[in-house]
């Protein structure tokens, strides 16, 4: 069940609408207690999102490092330190070609909180049928 928006992030998905000429309908909120909590690799490419989603990543508190790899050919990596304050934008067709990830680090760092705004399409659309046997 969808919440109703609480008036910080509604004030927030406001201003990152006004700012990007985008349209955001879910914010999805994560918590890392410290550098044991991660995320894995992973595309944001679930089909609600759409073919070429616009991801608005928000970092708060501890800096982590963030990064990526081209899934043709996993050699192929960024690494970017994500910083408080800092908006990361991921569009186009990165979800289609990288993947991302969050590691876990050994160093001593403070809880994180990191909110991606996201648009669902209540309707995806599905990728077409394979053609019928003639
Ligand atoms: O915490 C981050 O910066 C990444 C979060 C993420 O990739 C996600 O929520 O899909
Ligand atoms: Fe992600």
């Amino acid at each position: 069940m969808p919440h109703p928006w609480p008036a910080e992030l509604a004030a927030l998905r406001r201003r990152l609408q006004d700012e990007l000429g985008a349209r955001f309908n879910s914010v999805l909120a994560n918590l890392y207690r410290d550098g044991r909590d991660a995320m894995g690799w992973h595309s944001d490419d679930e089909l609600e999102l759409g073919p070429q989603p616009l991801i608005a990543s928000l970092s708060l508190g501890a800096p982590r490092r963030f990064v990526l790899r081209r899934r043709d050919d996993p050699a192929r990596k960024l690494a970017l330190q994500l910083e408080p304050g800092s908006l990361l934008l991921m569009g186009g067709s990165t979800q289609r070609h990288w993947k991302h990830a969050l590691p876990r680090t050994a160093r001593p760092v403070g809880a994180r909180i990191n909110l991606t705004f996201r648009q669902v399409q209540p309707h995806p659309r599905r990728p077409p049928p394979a053609a019928a046997a003639p």
